[in-house]
């Protein structure tokens, strides 16, 4: 089967302005105009402009905040960046959505959603089912699986199955495709199991949080569904996984004041979305012919199990969370230049699938 490259989609999305922001009256920053972000300098008006592939922002219309227009943008967002992950799902091609940006920036929003108001998490999976209850064709057996991991402190817990304790190894079956061994998946035959397992996912990482002194922004989530087609017919069978990824946020730790284990985390989060960065700059250099070049997948938990999202066999969309207000102007700026270098890259997505007598058929939880 044929690779076909894609660039990586970039989506940015501006949140209202906060509690905190407003007490402190701080002044908006950001415009969109046409297919361009603009960001304004507070200190000297100079402007910065960045071009993406989908933008979602907020007016300043209060009305704007009423629960229909909210729940509205967040269907817009399903339809642009979700849809064609089920889709592609259906062909077996594999899919990745990242969401990153500042602690506060609409990350957890975007992905989950809050109560009634949906994120793209359930989306995509109620349109998962309801598309495997409208297909008809008795000769293809369907399987989802589901099983949700964090990454904290370079460590992965298995947040479905706590009891497990440890923390997971990560493995490697080739240089750049890694699994996490042991990582449980759950098959899954309605919404609301999911739901309930996203909610016992939640808990942990709360419980996990709170009991390594941490907030949940201190740590990577990753979700991951699984869906296989297993045609007894031609005797083949389709495979495809969804990550969906909820990063920790992105701001610089000030060391200062900062010891022990909070000083550690800082310095983990920290270490791993650098080299996410890293990863991606060498990605572009070597799609403009730089040779010889070694992308450092290894150097963190993290890229590890991106390694595939990112430089390999995906469909990629990376959401980049935004606060409209000037007092976040470096992290704004620090994550339209993540999000800027991102684009360039190209991932390879073909579609997977084997003659049932060939393939693995083992129960993967990995990215390859
Ligand atoms: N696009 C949006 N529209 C309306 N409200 C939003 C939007 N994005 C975020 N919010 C609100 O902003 C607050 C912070 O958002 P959220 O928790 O998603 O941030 P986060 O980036 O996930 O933070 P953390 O890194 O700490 O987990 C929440 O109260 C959320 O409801």
């Amino acid at each position: 089967m044929t690779a076909e490259d894609t660039n990586i989609k970039i989506a940015v999305r501006v949140r209202p302005f906060n509690g905190r922001e407003m007490e402190r009256s701080a002044q908006r920053i950001i415009t969109m105009d046409g297919p361009t972000t603009i960001i304004t300098n507070p200190k000297d008006g100079a402007e910065r402009k960045f071009t993406f592939d989908y933008r979602y922002e907020f007016a300043s219309d209060p009305l704007y905040l009423s629960h229909l227009s909210l729940n509205l943008i967040q269907q817009r967002v399903f339809q642009d960046l979700g849809e064609a992950v089920v889709e592609n799902a259906w062909k077996g091609i594999n899919a990745s959505i990242l969401a990153y940006g500042q602690t506060g920036s609409g990350k957890s929003y975007s992905m989950f959603g809050y109560g009634l108001n949906k994120g793209l998490i359930p989306m995509i999976a109620d349109r998962m089912f309801t598309s495997m209850a409208e297909a008809k064709d008795p000769g293809v057996e369907l399987q989802l699986t589901f099983s949700m991991l964090e990454i904290y402190n370079e460590k992965v817990y298995d947040l479905l199955n706590p009891a497990a304790g440890d923390a997971l190894r990560v493995r490697n079956t080739t240089n750049t495709a890694f699994y996490v061994e042991g990582l449980k998946p759950f098959p899954v035959t309605t919404y609301q199991e999911i739901e309930s397992l996203v909610d016992r996912g939640t808990r942990n990482r709360t419980v996990a949080s709170t009991k390594m002194n941490a907030s949940s922004s201190r740590s990577h989530t990753i979700l991951i569904l699984q869906f296989i087609q297993i045609s007894k017919v031609g005797r083949t069978e389709k495979r495809s996984i969804i990550n969906l990824v909820d990063l920790a946020g992105s701001e610089r730790v000030n060391s200062a004041g900062t010891e022990g284990e909070r000083l550690k985390e800082g310095v983990n989060i920290n270490s791993s979305l650098s080299v996410l960065g890293q990863v991606i700059a060498a990605l572009v250099q070597k799609q403009n012919g730089k040779k010889g070049l070694v992308v450092p997948y290894r150097d963190s938990t993290l890229t590890k199990l991106l390694a595939n999202a990112l430089g390999g066999n995906s469909r990629t969309i990376m959401i980049a969370a935004l606060s409209p207000a000037d007092i976040n102007y470096e992290e704004t700026l620090g994550t339209l230049r993540f999000v800027d270098r991102a684009k360039q890259i190209k991932t390879a997505a073909t579609v997977n699938e084997n003659p049932l007598d060939k393939c693995m058929c083992r129960q993967t939880n990995n990215w390859g």
